[in-house]
């Protein structure tokens, strides 16, 4: 069977200002390939700048590669028409680092994550309510905070409620994108958890951008090294971490601290989980 998505030698360039003669391209993406298999988690993982983020703008269509091609479940989402492009967008979310910033404050949290389902046309108002307090419960927030503002939510609770809203639409793919690299280390390891359970529990797959080698170990099956834009490896996460192939994964790989607190964390919790399934509330 095919990738949901596949990314085949995808260029990026912007143009940078370029002293008196005006600009020139500069190649912040060059060549990458890589895919996502249905129900996985590909961690993509890679230094400040590596061109991380770029990648996954390109994947959600918010920026146009300079070249290369993008598939999505066989299709070229470089060419959907309107009604093909909105159901792209139904079953490709994202999910960004800083949840705050795409939460409207004066809008509760239950109307931000209605306002998801409207957008994709779900359900009547009866439906999305019910519908909205079923997503809370499954990232692991009481149906109350549904009335609460984002600034009366901790830095973990908005992102679940980020993470709430990208499952509204029902997709196949979550694009998430430094998810939890503005959140505590503890508060990490109780959104990476999710992340995993979600995975399980609706067979939803992850695109997971992360500059963090110890977050990417826990939360990948497999993984793609990303490296001043180019790829440079991929790998079962497993096999990646005991035996790097790459002379930049070895270098990245010794900037982990050891021992890796995000690790043991993500263990500890995991094994509460599998004890008390009321241990993933926030
Ligand atoms: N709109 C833009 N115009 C010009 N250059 C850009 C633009 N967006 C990103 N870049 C440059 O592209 C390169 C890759 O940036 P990108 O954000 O994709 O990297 P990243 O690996 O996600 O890093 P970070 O984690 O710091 O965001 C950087 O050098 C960045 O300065």
């Amino acid at each position: 069977m095919s990738p949901l998505l596949q990314v085949t030698g995808l260029v990026k360039e912007y143009r940078a200002p370029h002293g008196l003669f005006g600009s020139r391209p500069v190649r912040v993406v060059d060549d990458v390939d890589l895919t996502v298999d249905r129900g996985e988690t590909l961690g993509l993982v890679g230094e400040s700048g590596s061109g991380k983020t770029t990648v996954a703008r390109c994947v959600l269509g918010m920026t146009a590669p300079t070249a290369g091609s993008i598939t999505f479940d066989g299709t070229d989402v470089l060419s959907l028409g309107r009604r093909a492009r909105a159901e792209f967008r139904r079953r490709v979310q994202p999910v960004f680092q800083d949840p705050y910033a795409s939460l409207d404050p004066r809008w509760t949290i239950g109307r931000s994550i209605a306002e998801s389902l409207v957008a994709h046309r779900i359900g009547t108002p009866a439906d999305r309510e019910r519908r909205v307090r079923e997503l809370l419960g499954q990232v692991g927030l009481p149906a109350s905070s549904a009335d609460r503002r984002p600034s009366q939510l901790s830095g973990g609770q908005r992102q679940r409620v980020g993470i709430a809203a990208a499952l509204a639409s029902g997709p196949d793919l979550i694009v998430a994108d430094e998810p939890v690299s503005a959140l505590d280390v503890s508060v990490q390891a109780q959104v990476l958890n999710l992340f995993a359970q979600l995975q399980r529990d609706l067979g939803v797959a992850i695109l997971f951008v992360s500059h963090d080698m110890g977050v990417v170990e826990h939360i990948s099956d497999r993984v793609t090294v990303l490296f001043h834009g180019t790829v440079v490896e991929t790998a079962p996460a497993a096999q990646l971490f005991a035996d790097p192939q790459h002379e930049y994964t070895r270098a990245l790989l010794a900037a982990v601290p050891v021992p890796d607190p995000v690790g043991a964390r993500i263990r500890r919790a995991r094994r509460a989980a599998r004890a008390d399934p009321a241990a993933l509330a926030p």
